[in-house]
């Protein structure tokens, strides 16, 4: 199955390339303040929509929409083929281990693989409706909205999102703005996946973990909420130590912890650690983070990930508090269906490692449009004009990629 004589960067390419080709859903990652890339792909051109359960799985990749609500439609890529490539910083240093490999692989892969397949990727493609750009005035319409349903009590946050649509530009290349996107955001969950049978491959750069468990057994969890610019008026970055923080947003932060504590409680765990809250950069945002951090084996529960992943998503970050009238409101006035946009995506027992994250910063390619998505939290104190800047600027994380 090695393919040793091409260069490495040209083999991820290749594989990368074949695998589209090939209809095998597939998906590339690079985990926070790390180097490796991971190429997997699974040969189930239909993948499985199951039920996240760690215990149980083999190694995969989970891929889950934001409407989740028993958690049993998240798609799973099983591993067929896993591969690491090191070193990747520099792609000509580049060298891969193959980590999974199967008995048998399709002939055509092979074929296709040999072949370097160029064709045009499907998500080019003309097919498929793609959601509009929401306009301002759209968009700062929903925010008032809503400031006035939690003015009534209806609830006490809610997050709003938009979307932008660009052309996707006709020199795009995948596996080069992947690499690009992971120079850019050493500290993000770097990701692309591809749904041939869905039309469509999805890009993120994610600042946002939900549930990861290592090979220790320790878990980890964290509320993230709270933007603003990490540029101050002059164009200088601000230290994070420097970064002060208005009501709204240490607020809003705090309802997000909240929530991730009231979770615990419900599953009676007491024995977690708190880190922060402190303020981290997110490319050219700043957030307010607080980490949980629990250790399952001291605690002997060894499902922790589990009962806490189907208990967290989707927090208080991507949908509202409480979190019932919040996915209401969003359903109900939101004016398309958001996917996989703040659904959750990650690594499954990847070397007896699980990593699972918020879908944030995230771009949908479908159609010849890359559609951008993004949201912010709104309580009693936000005003729409700032929400609408908000939102400007989390596009950008990926959207300067796309010009
Ligand atoms: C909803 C998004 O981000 C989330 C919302 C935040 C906020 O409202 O301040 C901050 C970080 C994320 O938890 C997004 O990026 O689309």
């Amino acid at each position: 199955m090695t393919t040793t004589n091409l260069k490495t960067s040209t083999y991820r390419q290749t594989l990368w390339n074949a695998a589209l080709e090939s209809g095998f859903p597939t998906a590339m990652w690079r985990l926070p303040k790390q180097n490796d890339k991971h190429f997997l792909t699974s040969f189930l051109k239909n993948p499985e929509q199951i039920k996240i359960e760690f215990e149980e799985l083999g190694p995969g990749f989970a891929f889950s929409p934001f409407i989740n609500p028993d958690g049993n439609d998240t798609y799973f890529l099983k591993a067929d083929l896993h591969y690491i490539f090191s070193d990747a910083a520099t792609s000509e240093n580049e060298t891969f281990q193959e980590i999974i490999v199967p008995a048998s692989v399709d002939p055509d892969f092979i074929d296709l693989l040999n072949a370097q397949p160029s064709t045009k990727p499907f998500f080019s493609l003309k097919n498929g409706a793609v959601a509009n750009t929401t306009s301002s005035e759209e968009f700062i319409e929903e925010v008032n909205t809503a400031i006035n349903d939690i003015e009534a009590g209806k609830f006490k946050k809610v997050v709003l999102s938009r979307t932008k649509n660009f052309s996707i530009p006709t020199d795009f290349e995948i596996v080069t703005v992947f690499d690009k996107l992971c120079v850019a955001y050493p500290n993000a969950f770097v990701s692309v996946v591809s749904i041939p049978s869905l039309g469509m491959v999805w890009m993120g750069a994610s600042p946002e973990t939900l549930v990861s468990q290592d090979a220790q057994g320790i878990f980890r969890t964290m509320a993230l909420a709270g933007t603003q610019s990490a540029f101050d008026a002059d164009g200088n970055l601000i230290k994070p130590s420097e970064a002060l923080w208005r009501q709204k947003e240490i607020e809003e932060h705090a309802l997000v912890s909240r929530y991730i504590v009231s979770c615990l409680k419900k599953i009676r765990v007491r024995e977690f650690e708190e880190e922060g809250p402190k303020t981290v950069i997110a490319g050219n945002l700043m957030h307010l983070r607080m980490d949980f951090i629990v250790d399952t084996v001291e605690i002997n529960f060894p499902e922790m990930a589990t009962v806490m992943l189907d208990l967290l998503h989707p927090t208080s970050a991507v949908c509202g508090m409480p979190k019932e009238p919040a996915r209401q409101f969003i359903l109900a006035n939101e004016k398309y269906d958001r996917e996989f946009y703040s659904g959750f995506l990650g690594p499954v027992n990847i070397q007896q490692e699980s990593h699972i994250f918020v879908n944030l910063r995230t771009m949908k390619l479908q159609n010849g449009i890359a559609t951008l998505y993004a949201g912010c939290g709104i309580t009693a104190d936000s005003n729409a004009e700032k929400e609408w800047i908000e939102t400007e600027m989390k596009l950008q994380t990926l959207g300067k990629f796309l010009v």
